[in-house]
């Protein structure tokens, strides 16, 4: 089954916060993830620039991260995001408003954006977790409870599904998104990203 692009949020087994970014692509396969200290982007290969005068959703941040939050998104909505948080604005609100400012890609398949956001919080009281998806008939906010896991993509499933997040480090987290476990079944992998909470939000990428 080809899901496109696949947003991945909550805790993993060992109630650690996570968010986790794959993109799968039939059209544009020639990228890569690049991460940095408090952010990871999606970027063309060498030689492939050129695409991005193609395409204007192909190259964006895919992570970033704002004080204790971070944020996972398929476009360049994870800046709106993260500014909107940097300012103090509540999670759900920062991403519901740039969900309906942004709207659905204008491409031939009316892409969906989608997201997630999560606090670092462990202690359930100050724990948030929320994902999001505007589509051309749908804006959805959705509350991730304590302690579970959730991934939403831009084909097929475009509502919350839940999934069991074995990862147990940045890396591993980056590597079930890719390949392995429940998505392991979804086709035309090639990049991702993942984040688990271990004090910082330290960010790894894996290219194929
Ligand atoms: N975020 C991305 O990495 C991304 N890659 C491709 N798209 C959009 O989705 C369309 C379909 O791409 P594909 O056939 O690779 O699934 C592309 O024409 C482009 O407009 C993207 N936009 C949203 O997911």
């Amino acid at each position: 089954m080809y899901l496109g692009r696949i947003v991945s949020v909550g805790m993993n087994k060992e109630k650690k916060p996570f968010i986790a970014y794959r993109v799968s692509s039939r059209s544009f396969p020639n990228r890569m993830a690049k991460s940095f200290e408090d952010k990871a982007a999606i970027i063309p290969k060498e030689g492939y620039e050129k695409d991005i005068f193609e395409n204007a959703y192909i190259a964006y941040n895919c992570v970033k991260v704002v004080n204790d939050v971070a944020i996972v998104s398929n476009g360049s909505h994870t800046d709106v995001i993260a500014d909107k948080i940097a300012i103090g604005m509540n999670i759900k609100d920062a991403l519901s408003l740039s969900l309906l400012a942004m709207d659905y890609e204008k491409d031939d398949y009316n892409t969906p954006r989608i997201a997630g956001v999560i606090t670092s919080n462990t202690d359930e009281s100050n724990y948030e977790c929320y994902i999001g998806i505007i589509t051309d008939s749908k804006l959805l906010v959705e509350k991730v409870k304590y302690g579970a896991a959730t991934f939403i993509s831009t084909y097929e499933c475009q509502s919350p599904e839940k999934v069991s997040f074995t990862a147990t480090n940045s890396k591993e987290a980056a590597k079930l998104i890719l390949d392995e476990g429940e998505f392991k079944k979804f086709t035309n992998p090639v990049a991702s990203v993942g984040s688990i909470f271990n004090g910082q939000w330290t960010i790894e990428s894996i290219n194929l």
